[in-house]
């Protein structure tokens, strides 16, 4: 699904991602990281919004290390911002919308799957994004991303911020996306016990380096935290 090969990126002069390897299969690879680490910043240069400095980018087959983040999308690759990831004087139904300007299904179709998925959606279509809870914007932000039929989902702190009901709605509503709908996901977190207990495989990240990549099962939360402060 995805090959990164010594990826380098940052900001400007500053350089933060310092040669990141890994693949991706069908699986939900989550990505962990003390703040800092540089998590957010490699889910924005694997959504082509930072410029690659170094390394390679794969997606199904294709080199995209220089393609243009529209064309990524257009091919499968959908992102999920940490913030701001909805228009908030758009309503719901808007926002939903613009996912839906990519692929072929019918909206109709997609949002019958969405609020299977989210049924509380389902009321909240008029609402404008921005008078919506913590939790009901990341349900939407998530929304708008799958109404794009991605076969890749990028998601960047999903929970930061949501109760602990919400948080685990979330979490449950990842494992659901992987195993009904057949997305890959790359899941990026601070909560690592609850992302190890729903991801394949999972990637330690220390000052934009890799510390370690493993299967969650063989990952250690405990020592983990200690580390690096998860
Ligand atoms: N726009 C920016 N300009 C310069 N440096 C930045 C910018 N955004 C992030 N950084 C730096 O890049 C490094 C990695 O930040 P990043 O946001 O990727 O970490 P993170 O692992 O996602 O952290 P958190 O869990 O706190 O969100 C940090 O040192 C941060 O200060």
């Amino acid at each position: 699904m995805l090959e990164v090969s010594g990826l380098r990126s940052g900001y400007g002069d500053v350089t933060v991602l310092r040669g990141i390897s890994f693949s991706l299969d069908h699986e939900i690879f989550a990505v962990l990281g003390a703040n800092g680490a540089g998590k957010s910043t490699l889910l924005k240069t694997l959504a082509r919004l930072l410029p690659i400095t170094g390394g390679s980018l794969t997606f199904r087959g294709r080199d995209v290390t220089q393609s243009q983040p529209h064309r990524l999308a257009a091919a499968g690759l959908a992102y999920v911002p940490q913030e701001s990831n909805v228009f908030p004087d758009l309503t719901v139904a808007e926002n939903l919308s613009i996912g839906g300007l990519i692929g072929t299904r019918t909206k109709e179709e997609r949002l019958e799957e969405l609020f299977d998925l989210f049924p509380a959606l389902s009321a909240r279509m008029r609402q404008k994004a921005g008078t919506l809870s913590g939790g009901e914007g990341q349900m939407v932000a998530v929304g708008r991303a799958l109404m794009q039929d991605p076969s890749l989902i990028l998601l960047d702190e999903p929970t930061a911020g949501l109760s602990p009901k919400y948080a685990d709605a979330l979490f449950s509503m990842i494992s659901t996306i992987h195993r009904d709908k057949g997305l890959s996901v790359v899941l990026a977190e601070q909560n690592a016990s609850k992302t190890l207990a729903i991801a394949h495989r999972a990637m330690v990240l220390n000052l934009g380096e890799v510390f370690v990549i493993d299967q969650a099962a063989n990952l250690d939360t405990d020592s983990l935290r200690e580390g690096y402060r998860l």
